[in-house]
Formats: C-alpha cells, sequence, structure tokens
C-alpha cells in the first residue's frame, strides 16, 4: 500500500515497589498484567480506529530501579523470530513465557502489528568466556508480534543507558528489520538514537522506511527534549519514527510522536497529568519515493561561501548540558552573525516582528566530545532564548518565549552529514510545515512562524569521530 496508520501509545507506567531482593514471578506477572491491561485497552482502541502497527514504550511492562538479581523473575527468554512462532497458539513451546503470549494474542485477536518492549535472559555457562558469574545474560529487548500474533522481530538494545546496570549489552549491534506490506520497518530503543550503530545502519545500509522506536527518555532542553530531537532524527534521517515515550513528568519523561521527514503528522507532550496518550495517524509506506521528499543536502555548502565578519570582540562563553559552546548576542531587530568555535562557524541570518527589552537570544556553537551520560562527539549551531536577559544564563533550560520571528536562516560549517534540524517553539511545541532545510544547508522558515521562537538548532552528530573517545578512567585512577 501507498500509506498505513500508525499509532504509538505514551504508557504512565504503573511501577513495582522499589526493592532489591527479587520479588515471587507470580507476584512480577501480576504487575505486568497490570501494564498489560492498560497497553490492551490503547491497543484495541488503535485497532479500532484502523491502525495497522502500534508501538508501546520502553520499561512500558515492568517499570525501572531494578538490580539484575530483581529484575530477573520479570523475565522471559525470547528465541530468534526464525522459528516462526505464535505464542497466542503454542504458548509453552519454549518454555513459560505469559507475557510473549498475552502480547501475542492482543496482537491477533485485533490483526495489528504490536511492539513491545520486555527482558529477555539467556542462560550461560563458563565455557563461554563472557558469561556473567550469575549464568545468564539479561536483554533490554523490543520484539514486534504481526497481525497473526507470529513474533517477527526482537531486537535487544545496543546502547544501554547509564541507569540500565540491570542489562548486559549484547556482543555485537543487531540491525533488526521486517517487511510488511506497507513498507520495510527497523527497530531500536531510546539511547540508541544517538549513535551510528544500529541507528544510522538500518536507515543507510537497510533502507527501511519507518522506524519503530519505544524509549523511556528523559528531556533536556534545548536540544534533547523527545518531541524535539526525535521529530529532528526523522527529517534528517529521512525516514518515518514512531516514538512511543514512558510517561512520569517527575523523571521529565514525556513526549511521543508520528514523525516523518516532512515534519511531525502529529505528536503529544504533557507536563501536566499523569495519564497515558494514545496517537493515530497516517504514513507514506515509503516516505523516500514521495514526491514531497527531499533531496540529499550538502550541510555545509551554504555556510562555507558566507565571508565573515570580525565580531570575535563580543563573543562570550556558556554551557549547554555540561558542554562549552560559544555564543554571540543578537543586539539587534535584525541582522547577519557569525559565531565560530574550533572547525564550525555557524551562520544566521534574522529579523525579528520587534526587539524587546525583557528576552535576549544569542547565536551558539559547539564543535567537541560530550562527555556527561556517555560519550559523543557533536557539532551544533543554535539561535537561543536566554533564560533571563543577564548573559550567565544563556543555555539554561527555557521553556517559554514572546518574541516573534518574521524570518530566521541558520547554517554551519559542519564536517558531518548527520545533522539533525530542530524548531522549537514557546510551550515546547513544534512547528510541522513551517521550516525546511534547503539543499545548501540552510534551515530556514517556509512561513512567518506562528508562534515565538525558543530555540532553531542545526545538531550534528560527528560519528566519524567517535573513534577518538576516551575509555572511561578506571576507577582505581580517578
Ligand atoms: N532510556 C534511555 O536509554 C535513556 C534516555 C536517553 C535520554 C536522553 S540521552 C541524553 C539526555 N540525557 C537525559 O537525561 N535525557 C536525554
Amino acid at each position: 500500500s501507498d500509506t498505513f496508520i500508525a499509532a504509538v501509545y505514551e504508557h504512565a507506567v504503573i511501577l513495582p515497589d522499589p526493592t532489591d531482593k527479587p520479588v515471587s514471578p507470580d507476584d512480577a506477572l501480576a504487575l505486568m498484567n497490570k501494564n498489560m491491561d492498560v497497553l490492551e485497552g490503547a491497543i484495541k482502541e488503535a485497532a479500532q480506529q484502523g491502525a495497522h502497527i502500534i508501538v508501546t514504550p520502553e520499561d512500558g511492562i515492568y517499570g525501572w530501579q531494578f538490580t539484575r538479581e530483581s529484575i530477573y523473575p520479570y523475565l522471559e527468554d525470547i528465541p530468534a523470530p526464525v522459528v516462526n512462532w505464535i505464542p497466542c497458539t503454542d504458548p509453552s513451546r519454549f518454555g513459560p513465557a505469559p507475557v510473549q503470549e498475552r502480547l501475542s494474542c492482543m496482537a491477533r485477536n485485533n490483526s495489528i502489528y504490536v511492539v513491545a518492549n520486555i527482558g529477555d535472559k539467556k542462560p550461560c555457562n563458563s565455557s563461554d568466556p563472557g558469561c556473567p558469574s550469575d549464568g545468564r545474560y539479561q536483554y533490554n529487548t523490543d520484539v514486534v508480534f504481526d497481525p497473526e500474533g507470529k513474533l517477527v522481530a526482537r531486537y535487544h538494545k545496543y546502547n544501554l543507558f547509564t541507569t540500565e546496570t540491570q542489562f548486559n549489552y549484547p556482543k555485537e549491534p543487531e540491525a533488526v528489520t521486517f517487511e510488511t506490506p506497507f513498507g520495510k520497518f527497523g527497530i531500536f530503543t531510546c539511547f540508541d538514537i544517538l549513535f551510528h550503530e544500529p541507528a544510522v545502519v538500518l536507515v543507510s545500509k537497510m533502507q527501511v522506511d519507518t522506524v519503530l522506536f519505544p524509549t523511556a527518555w528523559m528531556n533536556v532542553l534545548p536540544f534533547l527534549t523527545a518531541v524535539e530531537f526525535h521529530s529532528a532524527w526523522a527529517m534528517g534521517m529521512r525516514v518515518n519514527l514512531l516514538a512511543a515515550n514512558t510517561h512520569k513528568t517527575s523523571l521529565a519523561m514525556t513526549g511521543s510522536g508520528i514523525y516523518a521527514p516532512d515534519g511531525a503528522r502529529t505528536y503529544s507532550y504533557n507536563m501536566k497529568t499523569e495519564d497515558g496518550h494514545l496517537l493515530i495517524a497516517e504514513l507514506d509506506a515509503h516516505p523516500c519515493l514521495s514526491p514531497a521528499s527531499p533531496p540529499a543536502v550538502s550541510w555545509s555548502s551554504y555556510a562555507l561561501s558566507v565571508k565573515r565578519l570580525s565580531q570575535d570582540d563580543r563573543d562570550f562563553k556558556g554551557i549547554i548540558f555540561h558542554d562549552q559552546f560559544t555564543f554571540t548576542e543578537l543586539t539587534k531587530p535584525g541582522g547577519n552573525l557569525t559565531v565560530c568555535q574550533k572547525d564550525l562557524c555557524c551562520h544566521l541570518s534574522y529579523k525579528m516582528a520587534g526587539k524587546r527589552d525583557d528576552e535576549v537570544y544569542v547565536l551558539g556553537a559547539f564543535d567537541g566530545l560530550h562527555v556527561v551520560e556517555g560519550q559523543y562527539y557533536l557539532q551544533i549551531c543554535t539561535l537561543l532564548k536566554c533564560k533571563s536577559t543577564d548573559l550567565d544564563t544563556c543555555g539554561q533550560p527555557v521553556e517559554t518565549a514572546e518574541t516573534e520571528f518574521e524570518m530566521f536562516s541558520l547554517s554551519g560549517t559542519f564536517g558531518t552529514n548527520y545533522v539533525f534540524p530542530e524548531v522549537l517553539y514557546s510551550g515546547v511545541q513544534l512547528a510541522p510545515g513551517e521550516f525546511e532545510v534547503l539543499n545548501d544547508g540552510r534551515l530556514i522558515n517556509k512561513t512567518k512562524p506562528t508562534k515565538p521562537v525558543v530555540t532553531v538548532t542545526l545538531f550534528g552528530r560527528w560519528y566519524e569521530n567517535d573513534h577518538l573517545k576516551q575509555d572511561p578512567q578506571p576507577a582505581a585512577f580517578l
């Protein structure tokens, strides 16, 4: 088919009581059934509304804050999909698997693809030099059941977040794909989206049309809020992305969406209430073949042609999410500005509807290694509102603004082809259809921005440099 209907469910997960001691398998299943009761309601509703596939969040069935031991009763042995298994009709073929059985039946009874995140356990012994001392591998795992209830995909999360000490890293990254009547699908989980493997491999080498993305994403302004970064990744990579986040406002976890290369089809961001939310939208099955699909971008082409007027004397430093940026202030209601850091120069042309005395904006550049909660090379050009008129606050998280822009055009001398374009309006709102990236690498508004601007950013990931990362210091040397 040319199009299909996608659903994502942002789920307010029911958490187990925090404990280091493992609960009984019955208690673990009772908690998981409570979450699956809620997910089943969303799956039924999505199917009734015609959805072909639904994505549910990372940790959406058992929550978090586990030790390696305390998660064990929640795990099941998940076989590779090659076994052709429908757990709903043959539940005990590979030992007890009540969670897989129930997910499979939800898919089968509602004739819909169901994507969920659960835990896999794989016994091992001393013949395997990597086998953990407790005799098992434990993996953070996504599963996909087709509309017959057959297990068609199993993916072990490769880039575990720093807090996930209950799980093992898979030895190799897996590029997991499956074909459907509405395009080729790939899958990865949460923190994976910041890295080359498997995320970029799925798109560039395996040529998937749509990525399934269960996540438990804590929002970090100004660049790494879920709806902002995930929609930008879909645009930069030119694929559909179905992002289902966990909902827990005390951890800043909210923000799910159905994203296409030309912008969000639908999204939700809700820091006000603790309820779940179902999103449904129609997508192109093959977005790269669509007439709306943009041609390849030469990211540095425009910026390299700009002649720089000397203005370094007005630059100053500031911190954004632990990284030291170089900033320059937008002192006039409109004009052209440049700021550079190392090899990256960022150019901005802009016009405000009116320059306000109570709000300050800066143009910023960062070219270097981010080292907190994981290490990754970044090249970032950004126009952002400072928290107050004190320049020392530039880079601190800001959610609202009053300044209206007539136009903006942001570009940079990027050394990477992987640049994710973000536009965030006041109130953590996206701007679908209101901006575009030109072939020469300029991020521009298409129409006059309909809301005040908080951030306009070109977020570049320089994967090619990641091999230069330092190994973390052994504890003895700290
Ligand atoms: N569940 C995960 O894999 C972790 C979520 C990723 C969170 C993103 S990555 C860098 C930022 N740090 C955060 O706390 N949130 C952002």
